[in-house]
């Protein structure tokens, strides 16, 4: 088993800072860079950002979609960029956001083990059948060492017509954000009576040995921080800026400083490509944007 995704995550920010750089290959930017709208458009695409970034960026995200969409061709070529991302020292968060029934989810879990043709370091995920649907990707991600990000509260203008609905006291996204601070804590399964949050208080809730293998997903994008993200003990993946108008002011008003946060950036940075030196340097801007 590799070391758990946390503490790789956390070494990987220690060494090269925060920023994820997502693989979004639209037709619309595919053409922007001057390629066809194919398999073989999609392996110079990804050619280039994983040569570009892999050796830059702490992690790479390609979004399946825009692989699954060229069919089996398509994904071949995401199974060849991951693995050359990964070898170039980039992990690797596969955004497919999966979710199903327990036996099928097992499946899609699958992908987090290393013999896996398109072995990622981790994946996203969705809560919508229920936490209790999760628990064999979390089985599976403790098992091999990989991680994954669960769907809370989503950068999409509409997403809290469901996420912040009511669940009881609390709401769905809350409900989320509970499931996965109980996964940070050992021994604690769906089910059981939530940690104390007294005893987990934040712990691995910022960069360090302890950060936890299992985070949400909260957009930058958020008029405010309407889910408590305290003890959640692992880190918190936030897309939205740029293209979907989230800035690095704004993750600094929602997260505040110091929790563990990955701010995921696509359009922002890809449509500077092709040129590897223009996509580095807009990686190197955002890097350095979040820094400040
Ligand atoms: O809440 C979410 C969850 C996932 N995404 C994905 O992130 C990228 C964002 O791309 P940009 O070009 O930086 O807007 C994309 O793959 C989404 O599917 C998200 O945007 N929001």
């Amino acid at each position: 088993m590799s070391a758990p995704f946390g503490q790789r995550l956390a070494d990987a920010v220690a060494a090269r800072g925060p920023l994820c750089v997502g693989l979004d290959p639209h037709a619309g930017l595919l053409e922007r860079w001057g390629l066809p709208d194919s398999p073989d458009g999609l392996a110079r695409f990804t050619d280039a950002v994983v040569g570009a970034l892999a050796g830059e960026v702490a992690v790479l995200k390609p979004q399946s979609a825009f692989y699954e969409r060229h069919g089996s061709r398509g994904v071949a070529v995401l199974e060849d960029g991951v693995a050359r991302a990964r070898a170039a020292g980039a992990l690797v968060l596969l955004d497919a956001k999966r979710g199903d029934i327990g036996s099928t989810m097992d499946a899609y879990a699958d992908v987090l083990r290393p013999e896996h043709p398109c072995a990622v370091d981790a994946l996203t995920v969705s809560p919508y059948l229920g936490p209790g649907a999760l628990q064999p990707a979390v089985d599976t991600a403790r098992l091999t060492g990989g991680g994954l990000f669960v769907l809370a509260r989503t950068s999409n203008p509409d997403a809290g017509a469901l996420q912040s609905a009511a669940v009881g006291a609390r709401s769905v996204a809350q409900v989320v954000v509970d499931t996965v601070r109980g996964w940070n804590t050992p021994g604690w399964v769906v089910g059981d009576p939530l940690p104390d949050l007294g005893a987990v208080q934040d712990l691995g809730s910022r960069w360090g040995a302890a950060t936890g293998s299992f985070g949400v997903v909260v957009g930058a994008t958020l008029r405010d921080l309407d889910v408590d993200l305290d003890g959640l003990g692992g880190p918190v993946l936030a897309p939205g800026l740029g293209a979907q108008g989230g800035t690095p002011a704004d993750l600094r008003r929602l997260f505040g400083a110091g929790r563990a946060v990955v701010p995921t950036v696509s359009r922002d940075v890809l449509t500077a490509g092709p040129d590897p030196a223009a996509l580095r340097a807009a990686a190197a801007r955002w890097a350095g944007e979040l820094a400040a």
